[in-house]
């Protein structure tokens, strides 16, 4: 059987680099190019890229993706960043490629996609909820992808749920301190040398609270999830927007 051809974009920085060293080591892929910043686009077609990993910057993952839509390429995309207008323009490119498929996974990791799941399902049993997230100091944006993603399925099953949105009871205080809100769901980012990329759920209701946290200790924790996606975006046309979409979870 032919190896699936995939190639990684933003193939020198932190989960790229990873990423290069798991598609080399799979036995059903070949890895046919590897990208860094000044790169041309156009070594992905000469190499034959049937799938590009895209794990670059919230200002770049557009043109590459735009790029990698016009020329048949499969898209498994771990970049943050991405807001309603981005994923308009995103799904008018994949209107002209319809046989394509892009996978946008918030988080690759199993631990992450289940603290996503378990969040959804306990929103709808506690008053209040919020979320914190804690990474390391090089991280682009913030709040991470991940407690976006969060905060909006915990808002959004509390809307299914009839539960009002949340209000922030706070009357004084400085700017900022109650966190980003997201959907009525407050996010706090954390970022401090030594973490890798952590997240805690809270609930909290009368007399007790619920606490789901999630750590990810190393970069190898996304690489299943990276060969997952790379495995069934080929055969998956249109946007996938989450990882769960490719794991049964019962
Ligand atoms: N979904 C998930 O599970 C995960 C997602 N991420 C996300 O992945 C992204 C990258 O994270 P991380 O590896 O920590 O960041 P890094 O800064 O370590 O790596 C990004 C790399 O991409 C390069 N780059 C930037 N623009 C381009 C471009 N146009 N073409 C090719 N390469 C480019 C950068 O080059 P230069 O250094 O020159 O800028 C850098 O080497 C972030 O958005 C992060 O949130 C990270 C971990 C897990
Ligand atoms: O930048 C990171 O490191 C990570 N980014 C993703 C996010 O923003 O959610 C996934 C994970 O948290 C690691």
């Amino acid at each position: 059987m032919s190896k699936l051809r995939v190639a990684v974009i933003g193939a020198h920085g932190r989960i790229g680099s990873e990423a290069v060293r798991a598609v080399a080591a799979a036995e059903d892929m070949e890895l046919v190019a590897e990208l860094g910043r000044g790169d041309e686009l156009e070594t992905l077609t000469r190499a034959g890229a049937q799938v590009a990993v895209e794990l670059t910057h919230p200002d770049s993952v557009m043109d590459n993706l735009e790029f990698c839509l016009a020329n048949g390429i499969h898209g498994v995309v771990g970049t943050t960043g991405w807001t309603e207008d981005r994923l308009a323009r995103l799904n008018s490119w994949l209107d002209a490629a319809p046989s394509t498929g892009v996978l946008i996974a918030p988080n690759f990791s199993i631990g992450a996609v289940l603290t996503m799941t378990f969040a959804r399902q306990a929103a709808r049993f506690f008053e209040s909820a919020e979320v914190v997230e804690l990474h390391h100091r090089g991280k682009a944006d913030s709040p991470s992808g991940t407690a976006t993603r969060t905060a909006q399925l915990i808002a959004a099953a509390r809307e299914d749920a009839g539960l009002p949105r949340q209000e922030d009871p706070t009357t004084h205080g400085l700017p900022g301190a109650r966190g980003a809100d997201v959907d009525g769901v407050p996010v706090h980012a954390v970022r401090l040398r030594g973490l890798l990329a952590h997240q805690e759920v809270l609930f909290g209701d009368t007399g007790e609270t619920l606490t789901i946290r999630h750590d990810s200790l190393h970069h190898s924790c996304f690489m299943p999830g990276i060969l997952l996606g790379a495995r069934r975006v080929v055969d998956t046309p249109g946007l996938t927007f989450g990882l769960e979409h490719f794991l049964d979870l019962g």
